[in-house]
């Protein structure tokens, strides 16, 4: 069986390599990875001198451990806390550092006793560990990828709470209960490890957490148009194709809507091109209101935007884009003598239609309405029927 010293000593190796892997995560920005590595920096040097401890002076191997090892679990629950965007109460942390520090102070030279440091000790690291599990237990619902990560955490911080409570409970009812973190006996050993690994265990959540929000963070780029917060060409057009695929198999009606800013070149000209970004993006905020959330609206180039609308009949996509063409018509723009309008061609999808031919039909749609004027909405029935008539 390992010796305290030796568990003491992986733990520390632990928390350097977590420390390495930090480092090299530090770069991305993400807010309470610093915390998470001076976590580990306090952590690496509370075991050694935990590890050392009969062989150092009382003031470091009691306080000075106790002191690096609370400050570990402080900035432990501040990266937590700046992980999941929520107020990092930095002070109250290190005010209950500084508390804690004191007790073992009085428990170790004013009222000595192994049992009532061991419990204050228990209380605080019970305390932190209760803290992270809110905290990720809270942030749940607004959680943008898998949960596993935060399942993780959640088990592991139940654990740690729940046996620094029973390693509280222990010394203070058991007349058997240890006199010394150092003293080999089994359940001591046990808890020992348990807590040792704590940090290293809470760290590697903290890096899954970190590693999630980097890569939704990344497809949210990558799928998301930059200015407008729109669904970007490709990511429009590959929902799109899946969409036809099921039109086609379950035999449902689908729509397509292109959307286009009317004399942007103007407001640009006039007003500068601030206000003409200013109108692209209330634009797609105004269309993200008027469609349905199964409908997916997307900036294909400049000022020209396409929305799929699935599950759809021509009669009811025509009421969807008017909606849309007044709900941004009767928008309180600040555009100083210009209303901002939209045109909106419409195509229906038909058995044998590629993306290609409905989007070809919804353009010629589209330039109809322009040339009726702009600020109206057109389908190619229109144009079938306006065909028609001219021939
Ligand atoms: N502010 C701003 N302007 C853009 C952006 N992308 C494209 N444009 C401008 O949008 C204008 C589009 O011009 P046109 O295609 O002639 O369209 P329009 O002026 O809206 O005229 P119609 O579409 O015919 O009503 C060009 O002047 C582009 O420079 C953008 O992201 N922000």
């Amino acid at each position: 069986m390992l010796s305290t010293k030796e568990v003491l000593l992986i733990a520390a190796l632990l928390s350097f390599v977590m420390f390495l892997v930090l480092y090299s995560a530090r770069h991305n920005r993400i807010d309470g990875i610093g915390e998470l590595l001076l976590a580990n920096v306090f952590g690496l040097c509370a075991y050694l001198l935990y590890a050392f401890g009969r062989e150092l002076p009382p003031l470091p191997a009691y306080e000075g451990a106790n002191a690096l090892y609370a400050s570990a679990a402080a900035a432990t629950v501040i990266g937590y806390r700046k992980l999941f965007n929520r107020n990092a109460a930095v002070w109250q942390a290190y005010s209950a550092v500084v508390v804690l520090v004191t007790l073992i102070a009085v428990f170790h030279y004013w009222y000595p006793s192994f049992a009532a440091r061991t419990i204050v000790v228990s209380i605080f690291q019970a305390g932190a560990a209760g803290t992270i599990f809110w905290t990720v237990y809270g942030a749940r619902n607004e959680w943008p990828s898998s949960r596993y990560p935060l399942y993780f955490i959640i088990a592991m911080c139940t654990f740690i709470a729940g046996g620094h409570a029973f390693r509280a409970l222990r010394q203070l009812l058991d007349t058997h209960a240890p006199t010394s973190l150092l003293e080999p006996t089994g359940l001591n050993l046990f808890f020992l490890s348990a807590g040792a690994f704590a940090l290293p265990v809470l760290t590697l959540g903290g890096l899954l957490v970190a590693h999630c929000a980097l890569l939704s963070a990344a497809e949210y780029a990558a799928n998301r148009d930059f200015l407008t917060g729109a669904r970007t060409r490709r990511a429009l057009f590959d929902g799109a194709e899946r969409e036809l695929a099921r039109a086609m198999r379950a035999k449902v009606s689908l729509c397509v809507m292109l959307v286009d800013l009317d004399h942007l070149k103007t407001i640009n000209d006039k007003l500068g091109h601030f206000a003409g970004d200013r109108a692209l993006t209330t634009l797609t905020r105004v269309a993200m209101k008027c469609l349905r959330s199964v409908d997916d609206f997307g900036r294909i180039g400049g000022d020209e935007f396409a929305a799929v609308i699935p599950d759809t009949d021509l009669d009811d996509a025509i009421k969807a884009a008017t909606r849309l063409k007044n709900e941004f018509y009767n928008f309180p723009h600040q555009c100083q003598g210009i209303r901002p309008s939209v045109s909106i061609g419409i195509s229906k999808f038909r058995p044998g239609d590629s993306l290609g031919t409905l989007l070809e039909r919804a353009d010629t749609a589209l330039y109809r309405a322009k040339d009726a004027g702009r600020n109206c909405v057109m389908t190619e029935e229109d144009i079938v029927e306006r065909v028609a008539l001219q021939s």
